[in-house]
């Protein structure tokens, strides 16, 4: 089981600004800054570590501006780090460094075994297009070319997704929150990705909306055993889906093991903090 990996980062880090010699001293969790105060830098994301086992949902905590969202971007690819490397393999097979992929391996990479849902629907789907259109988009960037099976592919993604095939032409502004949701996750499903990446899914739902989605992604997880990060500021809804968590303070890690010993007992100040906020 520990050799299982199917995605494993190594000394992440990146930064938005010029760098001085003081960055290091002045940023990080210690000093509760990610921006330097001399120079302006902000240090998003430093020399993350972290391995993602074939199967299991990984969770990611911190407060706003941790660098959550900036880890994740990288492991879509959709951000270039500044350093370190994602190693990713299929089934055991040879390890293969996505940092090192040009512009369209990685357009190919990440339409083909990742899948990304957003907080904001907004940015998972194109708000013009049907829920038909939006799967086929993904779909055709994944070299799916038979208009007959990708239609076909929709309404099985509709139903498992819980949302009425018969609403396959509407457009995403007819359809409330918590379906929005729901539209992202057949769309992300689309070329059955590897690696689904969620964002703050469920931030901004009721807690009824939030529990629903919730459930689907665990029903999901248990029916195709996909692999799940799962970024939120939420312990709770991480305690909900995620074994192991990892506990992110600017653009640090700062703990990481079984989220259930992280709930029970965190070595870190600030994952203290945030567990008696939980509570
Ligand atoms: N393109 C950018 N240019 C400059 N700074 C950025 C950029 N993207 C992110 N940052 C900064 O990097 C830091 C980490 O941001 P990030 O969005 O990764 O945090 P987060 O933990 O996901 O927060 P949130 O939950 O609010 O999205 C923040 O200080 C943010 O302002």
């Amino acid at each position: 089981m520990i050799d299982d990996w199917i995605l494993r980062v190594e000394q992440l880090s990146k930064h938005f600004g010029p760098t001085c010699p003081n960055c290091h001293r002045l940023t990080g969790p210690d000093t509760g800054r990610s921006q330097c105060p001399r120079c302006g830098t902000v240090w998003a994301c430093v020399e993350a570590n972290l391995q993602l086992n074939a199967g299991e949902v990984l969770g990611i905590v911190g407060e706003s501006g941790s660098g959550k969202s900036t880890l994740l971007q990288m492991i879509y690819l959709a951000l270039r780090p500044d350093s370190g490397h994602i190693w990713y393999r299929d089934n055991g097979g040879p390890p293969c460094d996505l940092t090192t992929l040009d512009r369209y391996e990685a357009r190919l990479f990440r339409n083909t075994k990742l899948g990304i849902v957003y907080q904001r629907p907004e940015l998972g789907l194109n708000m013009r297009f049907s829920v038909g259109g939006n799967v086929a988009e993904k779909l055709l960037l994944a070299e799916w070319r038979h208009f007959g099976r990708i239609r076909t592919r929709t309404a099985e993604l509709m139903v498992k997704t819980e949302l009425p095939p018969e609403r396959i032409d509407d457009e995403p502004p007819t359809f409330s929150g918590g379906m929005l949701q729901r539209v992202q996750i057949a769309k992300a499903l689309a070329s059955r990705p590897s690696l689904l990446l969620l964002d703050e899914i469920t931030s901004g739902l009721d807690v009824s909306v939030q529990a629903r989605v919730l459930d689907l992604l665990r029903r999901i997880q248990w029916e195709d055993r996909i692999t799940m990060l799962l970024v939120s500021h939420d312990l709770g809804v991480v305690r909900q889906l995620a074994r192991r968590t990892i506990v992110m303070k600017n653009g640090h890690i700062v703990e990481a093991g079984l989220t259930d010993q992280i709930l029970e007992d965190p070595q870190h100040p600030y994952t203290q903090l945030l567990v008696s906020s939980a509570l």
